[in-house]
């Protein structure tokens, strides 16, 4: 229960609470939570049938234009796992398609581009977008704010080096060497390419809060290819741009990638309140890098999932415990739910967050 400013009390099952006051928005602030918030990333996906489904005969693209089916792929895992946050169905890919980039998702693949980038007259062709670019966007995530009630719906965009990384490599890289080589050799052409891409990134995720998302992801996957040198000077300053940008927005902003255990202190300086962490970095060794004015997110390892049930409950445990070093812990993935995950074992780990992190409400 809780006491507003008028003295009227309000039950933790009020509507009047809203998202902004969810256990998921509070961690992200640093605030006191009833119990530890999780979700999953990539919790839409191919381990529910139900996703698989409703995508038998939609390509993937395709399915990130339509916002019904976009409010349905969403509301899925909130229906099955109650977990505490929902993540907008969609893919880093998709404002740079509406950009005007030629590109497709191809199953198994990932994202493949047309016509790798190689010159400034390319980069100058990717034009800055608008809202009537992407209103799919815009309509699904009204279409699911008010579907959701007080779960809290997480927007989400690609950080511009894990999008650069995309559009020179043509597809996905193991060692995003020509992005690399791009970036050493003609500096000028990757700074051009990545700043485009920070206005893109920033206008996407200016679309989807202004059509009510409580919190925002800024996914820099791939960004643990780099050196902390290199980060510094090719990469910080674009995903800096993109989080300053929003500071004014009013939704915590959450900034992931995997591999990043050197760099998560220079990933906090870009500007996130919250942190992402993959399973490589214990929490508590992670928040004493980070520092203390950010919140962490993570960080079971996707593959424990698929280990017998005792394994994964005692690393829910240890991370949970660990996670008690930071400011603020959203439970989560060190990186997206894998295809031959079990969903049951999902739906267990959100209820075993729930029941080993509930306690009287801290009112520190
Ligand atoms: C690097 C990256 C991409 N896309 C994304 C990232 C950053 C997150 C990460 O690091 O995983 C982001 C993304 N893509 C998707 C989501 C949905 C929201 C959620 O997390 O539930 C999110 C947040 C849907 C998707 N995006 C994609 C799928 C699979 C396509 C399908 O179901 O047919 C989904 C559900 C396709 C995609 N798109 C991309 C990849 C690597 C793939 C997988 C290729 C494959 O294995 O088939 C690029």
């Amino acid at each position: 229960m809780t006491t507003d400013t008028t003295g009227t009390v309000a039950r933790d099952d009020d509507p009047r609470r809203g998202p902004a006051d969810s256990p998921f928005v509070r961690a992200c602030r640093r605030r006191p939570v009833p119990h530890t918030p999780v979700w999953f990333m990539r919790q839409a996906g191919r381990s529910l049938p139900e996703y698989r489904q409703i995508r038998a005969n939609v390509a993937m693209l395709e399915s990130c234009r339509r916002p019904d089916l976009v409010t349905e792929i969403t509301l899925q895992p909130v229906r099955r796992h109650g977990v505490d946050a929902a993540i907008l169905f969609s893919d880093i890919v998709v404002p740079v398609a509406a950009a005007g980039v030629d590109l497709d998702i191809v199953p198994g693949t990932g994202p493949v581009v047309a016509e790798p980038v190689r010159t400034l007259d390319q980069v100058e062709k990717i034009r800055p977008i608008t809202r009537d670019d992407v209103s799919y966007v815009d309509e699904a995530v009204r279409l699911l704010v008010a579907e959701l009630g007080d779960t809290p719906l997480i927007g989400f965009a690609g950080a511009p080096f894990t999008l650069a990384s995309y559009l020179v490599e043509g597809g996905p890289s193991r060692t995003h060497a020509k992005t690399k080589a791009l970036m050493y050799g003609q500096p000028e052409l990757w700074h051009a390419l990545a700043g485009r891409l920070a206005e893109i990134t920033l206008a996407f995720l200016r679309v989807q809060i202004d059509a009510g998302v409580s919190a925002v992801q800024l996914f820099d996957s791939w960004a643990g290819a780099l050196s902390e040198a290199d980060y510094r000077r090719f990469v910080l300053p674009h995903s800096a741009a993109v989080l300053a940008g929003l500071a004014d927005a009013g939704v915590p902003r959450i900034h992931f990638g995997v591999g990043t255990g050197e760099l998560l202190s220079t990933m906090g300086e870009a500007g996130a309140d919250v942190v992402g962490v993959d399973w490589r970095t214990p929490l508590d060794v992670a928040t004493g890098r980070i520092g203390p004015d950010r919140a962490v997110q993570g960080n079971l390892d996707p593959c424990v999932l698929l280990a017998p049930w005792p394994v994964v409950e005692a690393e829910v445990r240890r991370i949970l415990e660990q996670g008690r070093a930071a400011p603020g812990h959203v439970f989560n993935l060190g990186h997206g739910v894998l295809p031959e995950t079990d969903p049951d074992v999902l739906t267990r780990v959100v209820a075993l967050v729930h029941e080993l992190s509930a306690g009287p409400a801290d009112q520190g």
